[in-house]
């Protein structure tokens, strides 16, 4: 039989020069095409013999893995099936995912990668990324440069796992989240759909259709690190097979001097790389945020990419409810300004939501912080924040939102959830507590009530994963009547229920930093910007909200249950734009520094016209490229 040969697109991705041969190659993930290997391949790169009769197309290779996972009965299975399949072979395993992406996030992503980093030591099989422990301090230099030699880095994601998803302190095994991180930005850049379309006719249309082809960053351009710093979970210290430093995390002096090495490491190394935190403890997220910020294109996820993709939320959430209101007698209220915001969870999650609705209401609506900051409420542990309660280890950044002793809210006591939304009457709650089931009936009723005519509640669960959310989005629906406008942080089902007599389905939006980060990543990185700036995130945050089903699905005012965000199935166009616009704005502002964007206004303008085109060229697509051998190649990972 005639071996396909489908692999080469021509004109699209250039041919690879590499030097490595036979067992090498075929164990390299980077390079290794498996049953991929054209004849001509086989032969360059000493192959036969080592592979069977027939050449695969990638296709047939992706139909043949995806009958295998699905053979596999359980999420956690599934999982591990899919990081032994990246282990194996890059462009496979993210070929699978583009054609499978909205039914294999919530396995590669929240809710199963909880499982499976939290089973991290017990389903070892093989490192992945760079594991910098604290009692190799003095030769963390040698073992950065030993992984990263060589290689043009662009991204680097960084946890120290202590507050993973919402499953707190996982030691070592907190890598799991941030590899699964480092692929989603390499995946959800961007699909080059016309570009394809026009470029490989010969490719089948399936993998078109199913949104295949997807790029973004190439995977041998980004680097996952966890800083082993200890860990402070006893069953973890307790387990003889926990394959991380089994002692307690440092703190304080020795913690920041690790932290601090690290950092300067990827800014001599790396000057223009994005450093993007993940699931740090919120002791030292916002801190090392501050410390770096203005130095080099830092980036938390947990604070920025929340507080971005909730504020695109909000606003595609505000736009729908205060449409609803046009036609009711009561006052549109379509600005960020005109709501009042519970935040149920002062952690990372919270303050990031905060400080960036905050921010935006005064960018958009020019109110002062100090007013901005008085649209807020504050909820942790102890309730209310305000200013009789003894609050321990206040951080700057939460100061700015306890409210006043003069509103009346009594002593040093807690006050509840129940009793704020009673005096408060929010339009919008948001959880990012971990406390499951916190948003009650009794809560849900009494912020009804609070509501003005015709309005929506617009209620965001956000606690990772979907067993820690404050409330799932059916009961919020039964309890509301159907008017409840919700997004929650994990995948959830959509809601099928008669509204006024009519059959309606609500589709939930997944409020995930995972829907931004990858576009405000690519924006970053393709402007190779200097910092990563509040205006940037704002930007890339509407950008988000004007691609939301439910703004462009209701302009005729009725609310037609349309999900508030774009589904993630869609997230490879949509972070593809989220991208382009905010590389858009760090050249208007100068925070840019590609050879291309310019540094009069003049060349600026140019700049800005460009990206669209920079943005394109620079996708990685997961296409196998033609190989030719050349000992003078390409031999690393
Ligand atoms: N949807 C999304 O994009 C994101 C969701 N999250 C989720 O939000 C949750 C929190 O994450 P982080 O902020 O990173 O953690 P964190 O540990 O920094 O913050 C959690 C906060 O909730 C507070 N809290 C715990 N129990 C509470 C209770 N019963 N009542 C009120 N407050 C309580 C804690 O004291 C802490 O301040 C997690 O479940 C995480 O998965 C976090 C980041 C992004
Ligand atoms: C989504 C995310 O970053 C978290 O749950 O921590
Ligand atoms: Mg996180």
């Amino acid at each position: 039989m005639a071996a396909l040969n489908v692999h080469k697109p021509p004109n699209l991705i250039p041919a690879l020069r590499i030097a490595l041969r036979g067992h090498a190659i075929l164990e390299n993930p980077r390079y290794n095409k498996g049953t991929g290997f054209t004849l001509k391949e086989r032969k360059a790169f000493g192959l036969e013999g080592r592979l069977p009769y027939r050449t695969n197309s990638l296709d047939e290779q992706c139909d043949r893995a995806y009958t295998q996972l699905n053979q596999r009965d359980t999420p956690l299975r599934k999982n591990t099936f899919l990081q032994s399949l990246k282990d194996q072979n890059w462009i496979l395993y993210f070929s699978l995912l583009a054609r499978h992406l909205k039914e294999l996030i919530p396995i590669i992503y929240t809710p199963t990668e909880a499982e499976a980093i939290a089973s991290y030591s017990h389903i070892f099989r093989r490192s992945d990324g760079l594991f910098l422990t604290f009692p190799d301090e003095d030769i963390m230099e040698e073992m950065f440069l030993e992984q990263t030699r060589g290689r043009d880095i662009e991204l680097i994601v960084v946890t120290d796992a202590e507050a993973i998803l919402g499953i707190g302190d996982q030691g070592v095994g907190g890598i799991g989240v941030i590899i699964q991180l480092t692929c989603d930005i390499l995946r959800e850049a961007h699909v080059k759909f016309r570009f394809l379309q026009q470029n490989l006719s010969y490719t089948r249309k399936t993998a078109l259709k199913t949104a295949g082809l997807v790029g973004g960053i190439d995977p041998s351009k980004s680097l996952s690190v966890t800083l082993d710093v200890g860990t402070n979970n006893e069953d973890l210290l307790n387990d003889p097979l926990y394959v991380g430093w089994p002692e307690r995390r440092i703190r304080g002096e020795p913690y920041d001097r690790f932290v601090d090495k690290f950092v300067q490491l990827v800014r001599k190394y790396y000057p223009h790389s994005l450093l993007h935190f993940e699931d740090f403890g919120v002791t030292n997220a916002h801190r090392i945020l501050d410390r770096y910020h203005d130095t080099h294109a830092v980036f938390n996820d947990d604070i920025q990419g929340t507080g971005a993709v909730t504020l695109a939320c909000i606003i595609s959430a505000i736009r729908v409810s205060s449409r609803a209101r046009a036609s009711s007698s009561s006052p549109e209220k379509k600005k960020l300004s005109e709501q009042r915001y519970i935040i149920f969870g002062a952690g990372s999650a919270g303050m990031g939501i905060a400080v960036q609705l905050r921010d935006a209401i005064v960018s958009a609506d020019g109110l002062s912080r100090s007013d901005a900051n008085r649209l807020f409420w504050m909820i942790d542990r102890d309730g209310l924040l305000h200013q009789n309660l003894e609050i321990q280890g206040v951080t700057e950044h939460t100061k700015e939102f306890v409210r006043s002793a003069e509103e009346g809210w009594g002593g040093n006591e807690h006050v509840s959830l129940l009793k704020v939304v009673e005096k408060v009457r929010p339009t919008v709650l948001i959880g990012c507590s971990t406390s499951a089931g916190a948003f009650t009936r009794e809560v849900t009723e009494a912020m009804m009530r609070g509501l003005d005519e015709g309005a929506h509640p617009i209620i965001l669960p956000l606690s990772n994963p979907s067993r820690l959310a404050e409330a799932t989005p059916k009961d919020l629906m039964h309890w509301t009547s159907g008017r409840a406008l919700i997004a929650t942080g994990s995948p959830f089902e959509s809601v099928k229920m008669k509204v006024d007599g009519k059959d309606m389905e609500f589709f939930i939006a997944e409020c995930n930093n995972a829907l931004i980060y990858p576009g405000l990543g690519f924006g970053s990185i393709l402007s190779q910007s200097r910092t990563v700036t509040d205006t940037m995130l704002i930007a890339g945050a509407k950008r988000l909200a004007e691609l939301s089903p439910a703004i462009s699905s209701t302009d005729d005012g009725e609310y037609n249950g349309a999900a508030l965000l774009p589904d993630f199935g869609d997230s490879p166009r949509v972070n593809f734009e989220v991208g382009v616009t905010v590389a858009e704005q760090a050249v208007k502002e100068g925070t840019a520094t590609a050879d291309w964007s310019g540094t009069t206004d003049e060349e600026r303008q140019r700049g800005i016209q460009e990206v669209r085109n920079r943005a394109e060229k620079k996708v990685w697509v997961p296409i196998y490229p033609e190989y030719i051998y050349d000992q003078n190649g390409q031999n690393d990972a």
